[in-house]
C-alpha cells in the first residue's frame, strides 16, 4: 500500500511545501484545483487539503504524513506528532493591540482577544493563570479592534508589515515560533515512511549546505581542514602541481563566503562554491 500524505492545498505553505515535495524527487500536481496526485514510481499518494485540517486527518489515521504548520498542529489538538521542522513558512504567534496601550501579559485580565488560533491562545492563557474572552475569526484579525470586536489580537506575524498598517505593536512573549512542520500519527510509523523522510531530509542538508573545492599547499592542508572539516572527512587528491592537493568538503551554507576569505588568507586558491542538489548522509 503506498504511504498517503497531506499536503497544503492553498495559502503561505502551499507553493513551498510542493516545492520541497518535487526537490525530494516526487510528483507534484500541475493544476491547483487538483485534490490528489498518485505517485507511482514511489510508491506516495499525496492529497491537497486545507493546511488546518491536515493534523487532524494525520492525527486519526486517515493519513499517514502531513505538511502543516506547527502553528496549527498545537492549534488542532489532534493526536498527531511533529517529526521534524522544514524551513518554510517561518512565522511568531504573538498578542498585538493599539500602539501604547499594552506593554505587559498581566493586561489581558478581562480583555477580548481576537484570533484564528482559539486553541493556542486559550492553552496559552490557561498556562498563566489569565481570564479573558477569547474571539474567534477566521482571518483578517488585525481589523478587529478598529472594528470594535476585540481589545487585542493573537495572531501570525512574520515581516510585521500587517501589524504596522492597522496601527497595532506585538507585546509580552512569544505565544510560539511556527514554520512549517512533518507530522504522523503519535507513536506509529508507517510503512514506507522512513525513506520519505529520508528524502526531505537529504533536501533540508542540500540547501543549508554548499559544496567547497579549493587548492592549498600540502605544508598548509592541516589548517585549512580545520576550516573545512566536512561530514565525515574532506576528500583531499594529489594535484599535478608538484606539492599541491585539492580539497572538497561539504560546508554551511551560512558563513560560507567569510570561510572563503579566511581559505584565501592562509593560502588556498582555485576556491569554488558549488550548489548541493540533493544528499543522503
Ligand atoms: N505571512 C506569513 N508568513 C509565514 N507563515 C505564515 C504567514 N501567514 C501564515 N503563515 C503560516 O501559514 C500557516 C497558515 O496556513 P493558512 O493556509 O491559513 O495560510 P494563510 O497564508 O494564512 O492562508 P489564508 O490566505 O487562507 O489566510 C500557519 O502555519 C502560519 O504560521
Ligand atoms: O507579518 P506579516 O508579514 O505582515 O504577515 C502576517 C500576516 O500574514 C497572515 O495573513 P494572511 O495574508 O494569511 O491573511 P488572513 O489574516 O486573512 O489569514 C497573518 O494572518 C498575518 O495577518
Ligand atoms: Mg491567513
Amino acid at each position: 500500500m503506498s504511504l498517503r500524505i497531506a499536503v497544503p492545498n492553498k495559502g503561505s505553505l502551499s507553493q513551498s511545501a510542493t516545492d520541497i515535495l518535487r526537490e525530494a524527487g516526487y510528483r507534484q500536481r500541475e493544476d491547483s484545483k487538483q485534490l490528489t496526485l498518485i505517485d507511482t514510481d514511489n510508491g506516495v499518494e499525496f492529497f491537497y487539503l486545507r493546511p488546518r485540517d491536515i493534523a487532524l486527518y494525520v492525527g486519526e489515521g486517515t493519513l499517514d504524513v502531513g505538511i502543516t504548520g506547527r502553528d496549527l498542529l498545537r492549534d488542532s489538538g489532534a493526536k498527531a506528532d511533529e517529526v521534524t521542522g522544514l524551513g518554510f513558512g517561518r512565522s511568531r504567534f504573538r498578542f498585538a493591540g493599539p500602539l501604547g496601550v499594552f506593554s505587559d501579559l498581566s493586561q489581558l485580565a478581562g480583555a477580548r482577544i481576537a484570533t484564528s488560533y482559539v486553541g493556542v491562545v486559550r492553552s496559552f492563557l490557561e498556562e498563566h493563570g489569565i481570564e479573558a474572552t477569547v474571539v474567534r475569526l477566521d482571518g483578517a484579525v488585525e481589523t478587529s479592534i478598529k472594528l470594535g470586536v476585540a481589545d487585542v489580537i493573537a495572531d501570525v506575524v512574520e515581516t510585521g508589515s500587517t501589524l504596522r498598517q492597522a496601527g497595532l505593536e506585538v507585546f509580552g512573549e512569544t505565544i510560539l515560533e511556527s514554520e512549517a512542520v512533518l507530522v504522523t500519527r503519535g507513536g506509529s510509523v508507517p510503512s514506507g515512511f522512513e525513506v520519505f523522510k529520508r528524502r526531505i531530509e537529504g533536501v533540508l542538508v542540500a540547501r543549508s549546505y554548499v559544496m567547497m573545492d579549493y587548492d592549498i599547499e600540502e605544508a598548509r592542508v592541516s589548517a585549512a581542514v580545520a576550516l573545512t572539516p566536512g561530514i565525515e572527512g574532506p576528500t583531499i587528491a594529489p594535484l599535478h602541481r608538484e606539492g599541491w592537493v585539492a580539497v572538497r568538503a561539504m560546508v554551511p551554507r551560512d558563513g560560507s563566503q567569510r570561510l572563503m576569505d579566511e581559505l584565501y588568507d592562509i593560502g588556498a586558491r582555485g576556491i569554488l562554491l558549488t550548489d548541493i542538489h540533493a544528499c543522503r548522509l
